[in-house]
C-alpha cells in the first residue's frame, strides 16, 4: 500500500481588490525615481548612483522602478497577506513577535493603546525570516507554510533584484568596493531581515481626531533599508529637510525605498534615515483598509556597526582619518547587528503604549553599546 501522505490543497486566497488613488491634490514629497532597468546597461550604474546620491543625502527616501517583479507575483504576495489577515485571530496567534527577546518575526496583534487615549493600534503585522537554513526551524503559520513555494522565491528576488543593486549603487556613491554593503547584508547569511504583510483598518473619524489622526507616530527604521511596494491609499508622510510634512505618492509598479537607522551609522550619517510617519487617509479613502507588503532589510547579524572606510566620508568631514582607522581594525567593542536591532525592538516594542508626539522634538537617546539613535519612540 502507498504511504499515505497529505495531498490536501492549500486553502483558497481571497483576493485583494487595489482600491482607486485619491482624487485629492495633496503635497506630495519629490521623490526621485531610480529605474532599475539602468542596472544591467553598460556604463549606466555610475548614472543611477549619480542620480541616488542626492536622494540618499536628503531625503533618506526614494522610488525604484522597473525591478523585474511583476504586478502578478506583488499580487499574489498581497492576496496571501489578506487571507493571512481575515483568518480567525486564535490562528494568527499561533506564532507571534516575542518582543521581551527583541524578536520581531511572527504576527504583531494590534493591542496597545495610544498614548493616554483610549484608542487602539490600528495595524496588524506578519513578518517573515528569510528562507535560508539558519531560519528552517523557524516555526511558520500553516498558510505560510501551504504557500511556501511562493513566498520564498519572493522573499529572495526581492533582495536579489533589488536590494543587492540599491547596496552596489550606495557603495559606488562612496568609492568603496561594490560589494561592500552586499556582503554585510547578504541573504544567505543570517539576519533578521523579513518580508512582512501588514494591513491598516480605518477607524472612525471620532476616534482618529481624539489622537490626532496619526496612525503611527514619526519615526525612524531599526535596520538598514525598507522597502515598500507601492499602493494606492495614501497616508504615509515623509518629514522634509525643511522639517514640513510632505504626502508618499502611489506609483503603479514602483517600491519606495528609505534608508534606515543602520546604514545611517556605517555611514556616519551621509545616508540619512528619515523621520516618517503614517496618519488618516484623505477622505475619499479613510474608509479604505490599507494593504502593504514590504521587506524590511536588517544588518547581518555578524556586522560590526563601524563606519565604513569611504574616501567620500572622509573628504566630506564625516568621518575622521582616525576613526576611520578605529572602523578598519577588529573593533571587539563593537554592537553587531544581531545585537543592535535585538535590543532596539525589544526597547521600543515592549514598551505598552504608543506615543504620539509628530517625531519633531525626540529629545531621549536609545544606547547599545557604542552607538547610540534618537528615540522617536520615547
Ligand atoms: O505603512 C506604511 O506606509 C509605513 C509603515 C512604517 O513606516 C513602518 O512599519 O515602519
Ligand atoms: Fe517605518
Amino acid at each position: 500500500m502507498p504511504a499515505l501522505v497529505n495531498t490536501s490543497p492549500p486553502p483558497a486566497l481571497l483576493s485583494w481588490t487595489e482600491p482607486p488613488v485619491t482624487s485629492e491634490s495633496l503635497d506630495w514629497a519629490p521623490l526621485t525615481i531610480i529605474d532599475l532597468a539602468k542596472f544591467d546597461q553598460p556604463g549606466r550604474k555610475q548614472e543611477l548612483a549619480n542620480e541616488l546620491k542626492e536622494a540618499v543625502k536628503l531625503w533618506g527616501f526614494w522610488t525604484v522602478i522597473n525591478s523585474g517583479i511583476s504586478q502578478d507575483q506583488i499580487s499574489r504576495q498581497l492576496d496571501i497577506g489578506y487571507t493571512f489577515f481575515k483568518q480567525p485571530l486564535a490562528e494568527k496567534k499561533k506564532v507571534t513577535c516575542n518582543f521581551a527577546e527583541g524578536n520581531y518575526f511572527g504576527y504583531r496583534e494590534p493591542y496597545r493603546l495610544i498614548g493616554s487615549s483610549d484608542v487602539k493600534e490600528n495595524m496588524e503585522m506578519l513578518n517573515l525570516p528569510k528562507y535560508t537554513p539558519h531560519y528552517e526551524s523557524y516555526p511558520r503559520h500553516d498558510l505560510i507554510q501551504a504557500y511556501k513555494d511562493e513566498i520564498q522565491p519572493f522573499h529572495r528576488l526581492v533582495w536579489d533584484n533589488v536590494i543587492r543593486k540599491l547596496f552596489i549603487l550606495f557603495a559606488i556613491i562612496l568609492e568603496l568596493p561594490e560589494e561592500y554593503f552586499v556582503e554585510r547584508h547578504h541573504y544567505d547569511k543570517p539576519s533578521e531581515d523579513h518580508l512582512r504583510y501588514m494591513i491598516y483598518h480605518p477607524r472612525p473619524a471620532e476616534e482618529d481626531a481624539k489622537i490626532g489622526g496619526q496612525w503611527s507616530a514619526g519615526h525612524t527604521d531599526f535596520g538598514a533599508m525598507t522597502l515598500l511596494f507601492s499602493q494606492p491609499v495614501a497616508a504615509l508622510q515623509i518629514r522634509t529637510p525643511s522639517n514640513e510634512w510632505k504626502w508618499v505618492k502611489h506609483v503603479p509598479g514602483g517600491i519606495t525605498c528609505n534608508a534606515a537607522d543602520t546604514l545611517s551609522f556605517l555611514t556616519k550619517g551621509y545616508i540619512k534615515s528619515t523621520v516618517h510617519r503614517v496618519v488618516r487617509p484623505p477622505a475619499d479613502q479613510a474608509h479604505l483598509e490599507r494593504l502593504g507588503l514590504f521587506y524590511f532589510v536588517r544588518p547581518g547579524d555578524d556586522t560590526p556597526m563601524v563606519p565604513a572606510p569611504s574616501p567620500v566620508l572622509i573628504r566630506e568631514g564625516y568621518l575622521s582619518e582616525h576613526e576611520e582607522k578605529l572602523g578598519k581594525e577588529q573593533d571587539t567593542d563593537a554592537v553587531n547587528g544581531f545585537e543592535y536591532v535585538r535590543a532596539r525592538v525589544k526597547n521600543v516594542h515592549s514598551r505598552n503604549t504608543r506615543h504620539v508626539h509628530d517625531g519633531r522634538g525626540a529629545k531621549e537617546v536609545f544606547r547599545v553599546k557604542n552607538l547610540e539613535v534618537q528615540d522617536f519612540y520615547a
